[in-house]
């Protein structure tokens, strides 16, 4: 199941990565195995009648571990480039998943779960393949490969090997798949409450809001004692039919060296495989909780990754450098409830060009962005980039936004080919915008008549509707709406206490 969710996840461009990970890691386990078995002769040298005959075999072990190294090592190295190449995928997707989440979505629990998986999968993919991957191929690996090498020394032990070997594949796989299951159900917090309680000052302010965060951490103290209810029962399987194993291996061996099949050197050397075995699978049942959590995370990663392929499938979208000519006809937009925010629009946007948007307050600038942006869908009328009509997915792809509180290289760095900037007040900001004519179409709302003077035209909106369009100077002297409010500006700036 892991190995499938992260071949869905890297794709046929990690196949030759992860084909050489399992191999090397399988590699490195039957060199193991093999030098376990090296230490029959090893011994039968050591204790016969002359010890000096125990140097070749020796040798063959020194060159068995070396070779052990070798693999692992180089498995490791395959191991971390399989490890990138989940992040590689999650670092596509999740970006892509957030920018189609509509913007009454932000505050929901799939961002919520978005931001999390991107918080904790990344640092964990690496760590699922080299740290989780690798040990649990070699425990799966080593006992029915010893039990193989037992065969032709006592067909009883090697059958003790293989039963024990897959009652404990068994027994992990069962642990996992509840574990994973309990995680699913009992793992998540409540985080859009617990955010909305905290960020909410009204909801502070009234005691409401630290009355919710003590309920969500109430129900997540809960999910944790389902979880542990869960996990406890696991390692109690696993431990107990590791037990049983030990003891039918011990068992047998005995049994074989007092009816004299066995010698007793042999019968030593069975020790080292006994201790191997029970290594191995000790390793299987500490690393069930962790798989688990890996099996669980890898299974969102590849429901992201997946969904998202779908997406870029059905809506090829890519994001052009030149900049794009917006036309806007009969726009509406209305929030449940009220009187339209946008109360048909129409508005030409040539390519490369600078628009002002201005308005008083509730004029409907916020709103006339996020709809261009693809962030809210039109309640009516059109919105054609390059002359074609643009889905949200396509007005997300080919814009970018930039307000006052974030970081503009972010934004202007982006090759959109409409640039929307709101509150447009940082002179630092105006002037890079500037720079930009030509190659970007651009919207800017700003209430500063010194930045009105620089922009190609001045779109004056009141209650969702176009009052006004011209140059600044055109507007200023037609004593209108703009000429109106630019004074209150002005005036609101030079006020002093
Ligand atoms: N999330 C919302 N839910 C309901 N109504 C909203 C929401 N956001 C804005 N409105 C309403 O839509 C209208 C347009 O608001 P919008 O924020 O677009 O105006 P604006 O010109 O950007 O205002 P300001 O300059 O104050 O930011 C206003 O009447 C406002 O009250």
């Amino acid at each position: 199941m892991i190995y499938s969710d992260i071949a869905a996840v890297t794709g046929p461009a990690g196949r030759r990565d992860r084909i050489a990970f399992v191999g090397l890691t399988l590699l490195s386990t039957l060199l193991q195995a093999s030098s376990v078995m090296t230490l029959i002769p090893v011994l039968h040298a050591l204790f016969g009648a002359e010890p000096t005959q125990a140097w070749p075999w020796v040798g063959l072990l020194v060159g068995q571990l070396a070779a052990t190294w070798l693999a692992d090592n180089a498995a490791a190295r395959f191991g971390l480039r399989v490890g990138f190449g989940l992040i590689d995928a999650i670092e596509t997707a999740g970006p892509a998943a957030i920018r189609r989440l509509g913007v009454d979505e932000l505050a929901g629990t799939r961002a919520a779960r978005l931001r999390e998986l991107l918080a904790t999968a990344v640092p964990e993919s690496v760590t699922a393949v080299v740290l989780l991957g690798s040990p649990l191929l070699h425990a799966l690996a080593l006992t029915p490969l010893l039990a193989l090498m037992l065969l032709p020394i006592a067909w009883q032990l090697s059958l003790v090997a293989l039963a024990g070997g897959l009652a404990m594949a068994g027994a992990v796989a069962a642990t996992s798949r509840a574990l994973a299951a309990a995680e699913t159900a009992f793992g998540d917090v409540d985080d859009p409450v617990l955010d909305f309680a905290w960020t909410r000052p009204a909801r502070r302010g009234d005691q409401s809001g630290p009355r919710a965060t003590a309920a969500v951490v109430k129900a997540s103290r809960r999910r944790s004692l389902h979880l542990l209810a869960w996990q406890l029962p696991s390692h109690l399987v696993l431990s107990s039919v590791l037990i049983v194993v030990l003891l039918v291996f011990g068992a047998v061996v005995s049994w074989l060296y007092l009816s004299g099949s066995m010698s007793g050197v042999t019968a030593a050397a069975m020790a080292v495989v006994l201790f191997r075995v029970v290594e191995a699978t000790g390793a299987l049942s500490l690393l069930s909780a962790p798989l688990a959590s890996a099996t669980s995370m890898l299974a969102q990663v590849r429901a992201l990754v997946e969904a998202e392929r779908a997406e870029a499938v059905v809506a090829p979208v890519t994001a052009p450098e030149r900049p794009c000519a917006v036309t806007l006809s009969q726009l509406r937009f209305a929030y449940p409830g009220r009187t339209p925010a946008l109360d048909g629009i129409d508005l030409e946007l040539p390519a490369g060009s600078i628009t002002a948007v201005v308005g008083g307050s509730g004029s409907g600038k916020s709103t006339l962005l996020e709809v261009l942006s693809g962030l809210r869908r039109q309640s009516g009328g059109t919105v054609l980039f390059d002359g074609e009509p643009a889905l949200l997915a396509e007005r997300r792809a080919r814009t970018a936004v930039a307000f006052a509180e974030i970081g503009r290289d972010r934004v202007l760095g982006k090759p959109a080919g409409l640039l929307l900037v709101d509150d447009a007040a940082d002179p630092e900001l105006v002037a890079e915008v500037g720079r930009l004519r030509g190659t970007r179409t651009v919207v800017l709302v700003t209430r500063r008549p010194a930045v009105l003077a620089t922009v190609d035209q001045v779109v004056v909106l009141d209650a969702g509707r176009v009052v006004e369009t011209g140059t600044f100077a055109e507007l200023w002297a037609r004593g209108g709406l703009l000429a109106d409010l630019a004074q209150r500006w002005e005036q609101a700036e030079n006020w002093q206490l």
